[in-house]
């Protein structure tokens, strides 16, 4: 069946690893501490402040003092745990980064290529992206694209994207439940196969392919090793030029 929909997995397959690990992380670990310091103890429930929202569904013991919120956050971040409220959390924080310049994302330039060219006009092919980080994150990335030609200004590739999913919305990217779901928004549930998901994450795309999806492996510098019998039984890429669709 003719592939008409990509969905995009982010860290590892349009953008570095190294971004995430060496540049967001460190951001949000560096400049949350301030926004938490900044705020009254115990927190008030019914805060408009949307950093207060977010903490308040941190469990009794974290939530009471900022240090037990601040540790808290740091043990997540330092395992790579894919938590919804840390993610929420960090796309505040991020925010911040991207609108004063301290931030641009180093999207592949096969994959800004590719995500300006393949949607078209009258919307039979569309892209949309599945990531662990929060919508919000991903909507930030993805309006602060390093512009491969210039060094001064940045790109906005959200107009090309038809729509986000993240953990809070999809569930978990390892889970074939999620892939069905995401099947199921996009109106493809009976069209399973014309859709292809991208990913660095082998899991991921087991769990792709049981929910009736297509889907390759992306090999990209700094991405964890693939053995070789997933080089054998999955389609694996290192440039989404080599997509023929
Ligand atoms: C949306 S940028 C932040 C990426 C992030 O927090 C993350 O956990 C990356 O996971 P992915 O699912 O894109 O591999
Ligand atoms: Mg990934």
């Amino acid at each position: 069946m003719t592939i008409d929909t990509l969905v995009l997995d982010i860290e590892g397959t349009v953008c570095p690893i190294t971004f995430v690990k060496d540049s967001l992380f460190p951001y949000f670990v560096e400049k949350f501490p301030t926004f938490i310091d900044q705020l009254d103890f115990p927190l008030d429930p019914q805060s408009d402040d949307p950093i207060v929202k977010i903490l308040d569904q941190l469990p009794h013991d974290i939530k009471e003092s900022s240090i037990n919120i601040i540790n808290h956050f740091k043990d997540l971040v330092a395992k790579d745990v894919k938590d919804p409220i840390l993610k929420s959390l960090q796309g505040f924080i991020w925010k911040a980064g991207y609108e004063n310049g301290d931030l641009k994302a180093p999207v592949y330039e096969d994959s800004i290529k590719f995500i300006k060219e393949y949607p078209n006009k009258a919307k039979t092919q569309k892209i949309y992206i599945y990531s662990s980080g929060s919508i919000k994150a991903q909507i930030l990335l993805f309006g602060y694209v390093k512009d491969p030609t210039t060094n001064d200004k940045s790109l906005d590739l959200n107009p090309y994207l038809s729509g986000y999913f993240d953990i809070t919305t999809a569930g978990y990217k390892t889970e074939s439940e999620s892939y069905d779901k995401i099947l199921q928004e996009i109106g493809k549930s009976d069209n399973s196969k014309s859709v292809l998901f991208l990913s660095d994450n082998v899991n991921e795309v087991k769990a792709a392919i049981k929910a009736g999806m297509q889907s390759y492996i992306v090999v990209r510098p700094g991405n964890a090793p693939i053995t070789e019998q997933d080089k054998s039984s999955y389609t694996v890429i290192d440039s989404l030029d080599q997509l023929q669709l």
